[in-house]
Protein backbone atom coordinates (compact mmCIF):
# COMPACT_ATOMS: atom_id res chain seq x y z
CA UNK A 1 0.00 0.00 0.00
CA UNK A 2 1.11 3.41 -0.92
CA UNK A 3 1.79 4.93 2.59
CA UNK A 4 1.23 8.53 1.19
CA UNK A 5 -2.50 7.39 1.15
CA UNK A 6 -3.00 7.40 4.80
CA UNK A 7 -1.32 10.30 6.43
CA UNK A 8 -3.67 12.45 8.07
CA UNK A 9 -0.67 15.35 8.02
CA UNK A 10 2.33 15.43 6.10
CA UNK A 11 4.62 18.60 7.58
CA UNK A 12 8.01 19.37 5.83
CA UNK A 13 10.49 22.02 6.85
CA UNK A 14 7.90 24.13 9.00
CA UNK A 15 8.84 27.30 10.34
CA UNK A 16 6.44 29.58 12.50
CA UNK A 17 7.39 33.42 13.04
CA UNK A 18 5.36 35.83 14.91
CA UNK A 19 6.03 39.45 14.80
CA UNK A 20 6.73 41.11 17.63
CA UNK A 21 7.44 45.23 18.52
CA UNK A 22 7.82 47.10 15.55
CA UNK A 23 10.61 45.03 13.16
CA UNK A 24 11.61 41.73 15.50
CA UNK A 25 10.12 38.62 15.17
CA UNK A 26 10.10 35.58 17.33
CA UNK A 27 10.68 31.92 16.15
CA UNK A 28 8.05 29.95 17.56
CA UNK A 29 8.58 26.53 15.48
CA UNK A 30 12.40 26.26 13.78
CA UNK A 31 11.82 23.70 11.02
CA UNK A 32 9.79 20.76 11.74
CA UNK A 33 9.40 17.71 9.88
CA UNK A 34 6.29 15.60 10.72
CA UNK A 35 4.10 12.58 9.18
CA UNK A 36 0.89 11.01 11.23
CA UNK A 37 -1.35 8.51 10.15
CA UNK A 38 -5.16 7.84 9.77
CA UNK A 39 -5.87 6.18 13.10
CA UNK A 40 -3.27 7.47 15.60
CA UNK A 41 -3.24 8.34 18.93
CA UNK A 42 -0.57 10.75 19.19
CA UNK A 43 0.82 13.86 21.37
CA UNK A 44 3.29 16.84 21.02
CA UNK A 45 4.51 16.99 24.25
CA UNK A 46 7.28 19.16 25.79
CA UNK A 47 7.90 22.23 28.50
CA UNK A 48 5.64 25.19 28.26
CA UNK A 49 6.23 27.86 25.47
CA UNK A 50 8.14 24.87 23.05
CA UNK A 51 5.69 25.22 20.86
CA UNK A 52 2.75 22.80 20.94
CA UNK A 53 -0.28 24.45 21.09
CA UNK A 54 1.65 26.61 18.02
CA UNK A 55 1.74 23.86 15.91
CA UNK A 56 -1.61 21.88 16.90
CA UNK A 57 -2.90 25.49 15.67
CA UNK A 58 -0.99 25.27 12.16
CA UNK A 59 -2.36 21.45 11.91
CA UNK A 60 -5.55 22.74 12.97
CA UNK A 61 -5.81 25.82 10.13
CA UNK A 62 -6.22 28.34 12.90
CA UNK A 63 -2.92 29.51 11.92
CA UNK A 64 -0.32 29.99 8.87
CA UNK A 65 2.63 28.11 8.75
CA UNK A 66 5.43 31.05 7.36
CA UNK A 67 7.32 28.75 5.93
CA UNK A 68 7.50 25.32 5.03
CA UNK A 69 4.58 22.55 3.62
CA UNK A 70 1.81 21.81 5.73
CA UNK A 71 -0.81 19.25 4.53
CA UNK A 72 -3.84 18.21 6.27
CA UNK A 73 -5.83 15.70 5.23
CA UNK A 74 -5.18 16.42 1.52
CA UNK A 75 -4.97 20.05 1.72
CA UNK A 76 -2.40 22.22 1.72
CA UNK A 77 -3.11 24.41 4.44
CA UNK A 78 -0.62 27.04 3.97
CA UNK A 79 -2.90 27.85 0.17
CA UNK A 80 -6.59 27.73 2.34
CA UNK A 81 -8.66 31.20 2.32
CA UNK A 82 -9.81 31.39 5.61
CA UNK A 83 -13.24 30.26 4.03
CA UNK A 84 -12.17 26.76 3.18
CA UNK A 85 -9.99 26.42 6.02
CA UNK A 86 -13.56 26.82 7.85
CA UNK A 87 -14.70 24.63 5.72
CA UNK A 88 -12.22 21.51 6.20
CA UNK A 89 -12.41 22.10 10.06
CA UNK A 90 -16.06 21.93 10.28
CA UNK A 91 -15.98 19.16 7.88
CA UNK A 92 -13.81 16.98 8.97
CA UNK A 93 -11.80 18.42 12.27
CA UNK A 94 -13.21 17.66 15.63
CA UNK A 95 -11.57 20.04 18.64
CA UNK A 96 -11.02 19.52 22.09
CA UNK A 97 -10.02 22.66 24.49
CA UNK A 98 -8.95 22.74 28.08
CA UNK A 99 -11.31 24.97 28.92
CA UNK A 100 -14.61 22.59 27.45
CA UNK A 101 -16.11 26.14 25.63
CA UNK A 102 -19.60 24.85 25.52
CA UNK A 103 -22.42 27.60 25.17
CA UNK A 104 -23.99 27.55 28.61
CA UNK A 105 -27.58 28.50 27.75
CA UNK A 106 -28.12 25.40 25.81
CA UNK A 107 -28.86 21.87 26.33
CA UNK A 108 -26.09 19.07 26.23
CA UNK A 109 -28.16 17.90 23.63
CA UNK A 110 -28.19 21.24 21.30
CA UNK A 111 -24.30 21.59 22.24
CA UNK A 112 -23.72 18.43 20.85
CA UNK A 113 -25.85 19.03 17.75
CA UNK A 114 -24.52 22.29 16.48
CA UNK A 115 -21.79 21.46 14.45
CA UNK A 116 -24.15 18.99 12.49
CA UNK A 117 -26.36 22.05 12.12
CA UNK A 118 -23.14 23.62 9.77
CA UNK A 119 -23.42 20.29 7.77
CA UNK A 120 -27.25 20.84 6.63
CA UNK A 121 -28.08 17.30 8.18
CA UNK A 122 -32.17 16.34 9.08
CA UNK A 123 -33.36 16.66 12.11
CA UNK A 124 -33.87 12.78 12.13
CA UNK A 125 -30.35 12.32 10.78
CA UNK A 126 -29.17 14.74 13.52
CA UNK A 127 -30.87 13.16 16.17
CA UNK A 128 -29.44 9.74 15.49
CA UNK A 129 -26.30 10.78 15.78
CA UNK A 130 -26.43 13.12 18.44
CA UNK A 131 -28.32 10.31 20.48
CA UNK A 132 -25.44 7.81 19.53
CA UNK A 133 -22.77 9.91 20.37
CA UNK A 134 -24.20 10.84 23.81
CA UNK A 135 -24.81 6.85 24.57
CA UNK A 136 -21.26 6.42 23.71
CA UNK A 137 -19.61 8.93 26.33
CA UNK A 138 -22.44 7.85 28.60
CA UNK A 139 -24.71 11.08 28.71
CA UNK A 140 -27.94 9.94 27.32
CA UNK A 141 -29.37 10.74 31.16
CA UNK A 142 -27.70 14.47 30.65
CA UNK A 143 -29.21 15.47 27.18
CA UNK A 144 -31.97 18.24 28.91
CA UNK A 145 -28.85 19.50 31.04
CA UNK A 146 -27.33 22.77 30.09
CA UNK A 147 -23.63 23.11 30.99
CA UNK A 148 -23.96 25.26 34.67
CA UNK A 149 -25.76 21.85 35.66
CA UNK A 150 -22.78 19.50 35.09
CA UNK A 151 -19.58 18.64 36.74
CA UNK A 152 -15.96 19.51 35.03
CA UNK A 153 -15.43 15.74 33.77
CA UNK A 154 -19.13 15.92 32.28
CA UNK A 155 -18.78 19.11 30.49
CA UNK A 156 -15.51 17.47 28.66
CA UNK A 157 -17.36 14.65 28.18
CA UNK A 158 -19.88 16.98 26.47
CA UNK A 159 -16.90 18.62 25.04
CA UNK A 160 -15.68 15.13 23.38
CA UNK A 161 -18.92 14.22 22.06
CA UNK A 162 -19.40 17.70 20.47
CA UNK A 163 -15.58 16.84 18.43
CA UNK A 164 -17.20 13.41 17.48
CA UNK A 165 -20.40 13.77 16.37
CA UNK A 166 -19.19 14.52 12.69
CA UNK A 167 -17.46 11.28 13.37
CA UNK A 168 -14.03 13.37 12.26
CA UNK A 169 -10.60 11.73 10.50
CA UNK A 170 -8.70 13.80 13.10
CA UNK A 171 -9.69 15.55 16.54
CA UNK A 172 -7.15 17.64 18.07
CA UNK A 173 -7.30 18.20 21.56
CA UNK A 174 -5.10 20.67 23.63
CA UNK A 175 -4.19 20.38 27.01
CA UNK A 176 -7.86 18.66 27.36
CA UNK A 177 -7.79 17.58 31.16
CA UNK A 178 -6.01 21.07 32.43
CA UNK A 179 -9.41 21.48 34.48
CA UNK A 180 -10.69 17.68 35.65
CA UNK A 181 -9.27 15.86 38.73
CA UNK A 182 -7.48 12.80 37.96
CA UNK A 183 -10.64 10.45 38.30
CA UNK A 184 -12.27 12.42 35.41
CA UNK A 185 -9.12 12.34 33.55
CA UNK A 186 -8.70 8.69 33.09
CA UNK A 187 -12.22 8.54 32.43
CA UNK A 188 -11.96 10.88 29.74
CA UNK A 189 -8.69 9.50 28.34
CA UNK A 190 -9.67 6.09 28.01
CA UNK A 191 -13.30 7.27 26.10
CA UNK A 192 -10.73 8.92 23.75
CA UNK A 193 -9.00 5.51 23.42
CA UNK A 194 -11.82 3.71 22.89
CA UNK A 195 -13.18 6.05 20.22
CA UNK A 196 -9.82 5.89 18.57
CA UNK A 197 -9.93 2.08 18.65
CA UNK A 198 -13.21 1.97 17.56
CA UNK A 199 -13.67 4.48 14.82
CA UNK A 200 -10.31 5.03 13.84
CA UNK A 201 -10.36 8.34 14.33
CA UNK A 202 -6.72 9.95 14.60
CA UNK A 203 -5.95 11.95 17.85
CA UNK A 204 -3.34 14.56 18.20
CA UNK A 205 -2.47 15.91 21.78
CA UNK A 206 -0.66 19.03 23.02
CA UNK A 207 -0.10 18.13 26.36
CA UNK A 208 2.49 18.16 29.03
CA UNK A 209 0.02 16.21 31.41
CA UNK A 210 1.99 12.91 32.51
CA UNK A 211 -1.74 10.91 32.79
CA UNK A 212 -2.35 12.13 29.03
CA UNK A 213 1.32 10.73 27.98
CA UNK A 214 0.77 7.56 29.92
CA UNK A 215 -2.27 6.68 27.00
CA UNK A 216 -0.33 8.48 23.83
CA UNK A 217 1.07 5.86 21.41
CA UNK A 218 3.23 7.74 20.39
CA UNK A 219 5.36 10.48 21.71
CA UNK A 220 6.88 13.44 19.33
CA UNK A 221 8.60 15.71 22.02
CA UNK A 222 9.37 19.79 21.21
CA UNK A 223 11.57 21.71 22.60
CA UNK A 224 12.46 25.29 22.16
CA UNK A 225 10.86 24.73 18.82
CA UNK A 226 12.13 21.63 17.36
CA UNK A 227 11.63 17.94 17.03
CA UNK A 228 13.60 16.28 19.88
CA UNK A 229 12.22 12.73 20.12
CA UNK A 230 9.70 10.67 17.95
CA UNK A 231 8.64 7.52 20.43
CA UNK A 232 5.92 5.03 19.43
CA UNK A 233 5.20 2.68 22.42
CA UNK A 234 3.64 -0.97 22.23
CA UNK A 235 0.38 -1.73 23.67
CA UNK A 236 1.68 -3.13 27.18
CA UNK A 237 3.59 -0.14 27.61
CA UNK A 238 0.66 1.84 28.39
CA UNK A 239 -2.37 2.50 30.79
N1 LIG B 1 0.85 35.30 18.90
C1 LIG B 1 2.09 35.20 19.40
N2 LIG B 1 2.96 36.24 19.32
C2 LIG B 1 4.23 36.14 19.80
N3 LIG B 1 4.73 35.01 20.36
C3 LIG B 1 3.91 33.95 20.47
C4 LIG B 1 2.55 33.99 20.00
N4 LIG B 1 1.99 32.77 20.24
C5 LIG B 1 2.95 32.03 20.83
N5 LIG B 1 4.09 32.73 20.98
C6 LIG B 1 5.34 32.26 21.58
O1 LIG B 1 5.72 31.06 20.95
C7 LIG B 1 6.28 30.14 21.91
C8 LIG B 1 5.50 28.82 21.82
O2 LIG B 1 4.19 29.04 22.35
P1 LIG B 1 3.15 27.85 22.48
O3 LIG B 1 1.89 28.42 23.06
O4 LIG B 1 3.06 27.15 21.20
O5 LIG B 1 3.87 26.92 23.55
P2 LIG B 1 3.34 25.64 24.31
O6 LIG B 1 4.40 24.60 24.19
O7 LIG B 1 1.97 25.30 23.84
O8 LIG B 1 3.29 26.19 25.80
P3 LIG B 1 2.25 25.90 27.00
O9 LIG B 1 2.49 24.48 27.42
O10 LIG B 1 2.68 26.89 28.05
O11 LIG B 1 0.86 26.16 26.48
C9 LIG B 1 6.17 30.82 23.26
O12 LIG B 1 7.44 31.38 23.57
C10 LIG B 1 5.15 31.90 23.05
O13 LIG B 1 5.38 33.02 23.89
Amino acid sequence: MDSKNNLIVDVNGLVKRFPIGFSGFFTALKGIDLTVSEGEFMGLVGPSGSGKTTFLNIIGTLDKPSEGRVNVLDRNAGNLTPRQAAQLRKEEMGFIFQSFNLLPVYTVFENVEFPLLLLNLSYGERKKRVMETLEWLGLTSKINSRPPQLSGGECQRVAIARAMVKRPKLVLADEPTANLDADNSHRILKTMVKLNEELKTCFIFATHDEKVISYLKRIVHLEDGRIVKDISRQKSELQ
